[in-house]
C-alpha cells in the first residue's frame, strides 16, 4: 500500500461530502437565528467542531463495522487495506478531540449539544444501530440537531421555531434514508446479527414506512416559508428538491441503493433552498 494510497483511505473514512454538508447545516442554523455577522469566530467554531465530529463518528464507524463491510461494502478503506483498523480508529480519536476543544469555546448550550452528539456518534454502531428503527433516529437527530447548535453557537436559538422547523424537516428526511440505507444493508446486517428495522418488520413494510414519513416532510416544506421564516425563493427551490426526494423513495422499492443515493441529492438540494430561502428574506425584492 503506498503512501498516497493511505492518505486517500484515511480521508475516505471521514466521507467529506458528509462533513461539508453537515457543516453547512450548522452554518445555516446559525444563519438563521442571525448571528454569522455578530459572531463570526462562534460560528467558525461551530462549524469546524461539526465538521470533526462528522469525520470522527464516520472513521470510527468503519471501524466497528470492518467486518459488516467485507460483506456490504468491500471497496470501503479499512476491508480493501487501505487504513489499518488501529489505524482507523486513532485517527477517530484525534478528530474527537479536536472536535471537543473547539466545542468547549462555544456558549453553554452550544456544549451540550455537542457533548450529547459525541456520546452518540462514539454510541451509535455499537449501542444503537442493531435496535430497529433506534439507530436510524438517532442518525436522523444528529443531522437536524445541526440547525440547533449552529443557532447555539451564537448565543441565541433566534426564533427556536425556525431551528426547530428545520430540525425536523431535516430528521425526518434522513430517518427516510437511513431506513432505505438498511434495506440495502440486509445482506450483511443479517449476517452480523443486527436487527435492524428492514430486518424485524420486513423490507416492504420498512419502505412504506420510510415513504410516509417523508411524504409528512415534503407536505410540511412550505412552513417555512408559510411562518415568514424564508421568503418566496425557498419555494421556487424546495418544491423541486420535494420532487426529487419523492422519486428516490418511490424508486428504493425496485432498486434502494439508486433511491438511498438519490434521496441524498434531494436532501442537499433542500438544504440550498433553506440558504436561498433565508438569504432572500434580506433582499426584499425577492423576499
Ligand atoms: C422535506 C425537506 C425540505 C427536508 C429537508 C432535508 C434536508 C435539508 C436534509 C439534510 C441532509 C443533509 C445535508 C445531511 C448532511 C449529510 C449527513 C451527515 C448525512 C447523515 O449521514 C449518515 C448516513 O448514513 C451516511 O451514509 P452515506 O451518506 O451513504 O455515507
Ligand atoms: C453538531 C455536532 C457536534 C455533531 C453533528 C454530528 C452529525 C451531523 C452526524 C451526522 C450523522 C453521522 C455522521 C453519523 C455517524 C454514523 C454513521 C456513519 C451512520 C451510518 O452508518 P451505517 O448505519 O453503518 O451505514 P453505512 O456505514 O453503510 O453508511
Ligand atoms: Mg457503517
Amino acid at each position: 500500500m503506498t503512501a498516497g494510497e493511505t492518505i486517500r483511505g484515511v480521508l475516505e473514512l471521514t466521507r467529506p461530502v458528509n462533513v461539508i454538508a453537515a457543516s453547512v447545516l450548522t452554518f445555516i442554523g446559525a444563519f438563521v437565528a442571525g448571528g454569522v455577522t455578530a459572531e463570526p469566530i462562534a460560528v467558525a467554531a461551530a462549524v469546524g467542531a461539526t465538521a470533526l465530529a462528522v469525520g470522527a463518528g464516520n472513521a470510527i464507524n468503519d471501524y466497528f463495522d470492518r467486518e459488516i463491510d467485507r460483506i456490504n461494502q468491500p471497496d470501503r478503506a479499512i476491508p480493501r487495506g487501505a487504513v489499518s483498523p488501529r489505524g482507523a480508529l486513532a485517527f477517530s480519536i484525534v478528530l474527537f478531540l479536536g472536535a471537543v476543544v473547539l466545542a468547549l469555546t462555544l456558549p453553554s448550550l452550544a456544549i451540550a449539544i455537542a457533548t450529547i452528539n459525541l456520546v452518540a456518534l462514539v454510541a451509535y454502531t455499537k449501542v444503537f444501530k442493531g435496535l430497529p428503527g433506534l439507530g436510524n433516529a438517532l442518525v436522523a437527530y444528529l443531522v437536524g440537531s445541526t440547525f440547533l447548535f449552529g443557532a447555539a453557537a451564537v448565543g441565541t436559538v433566534g426564533d427556536v421555531g425556525a431551528a426547530a422547523v428545520l430540525f425536523l424537516l431535516a430528521a425526518v428526511a434522513t430517518l427516510t434514508r437511513e431506513i432505505i440505507k438498511d434495506v440495502e444493508d440486509v445482506e450483511g446486517d443479517r449476517e452480523e446479527g443486527l436487527n435492524t428495522l428492514p430486518i424485524a418488520i420486513g423490507e416492504r413494510r420498512a419502505l412504506v414506512l420510510a415513504i410516509a414519513l417523508l411524504i409528512l416532510a415534503v407536505l410540511a416544506s412550505p412552513i417555512p416559508y408559510a411562518l415568514e421564516y424564508f421568503g418566496i425563493a425557498y419555494l421556487l427551490v424546495v418544491v423541486p428538491a420535494d420532487a426529487i426526494m419523492l422519486y428516490a423513495a418511490y424508486e428504493s422499492f425496485d432498486d434502494p441503493t439508486a433511491g438511498q443515493s438519490h434521496l441524498k441529492y434531494g436532501m442537499f438540494f433542500a438544504a440550498l433552498a433553506f440558504i436561498v430561502g433565508r438569504a432572500a428574506l434580506a433582499v426584499p425584492t425577492i423576499g
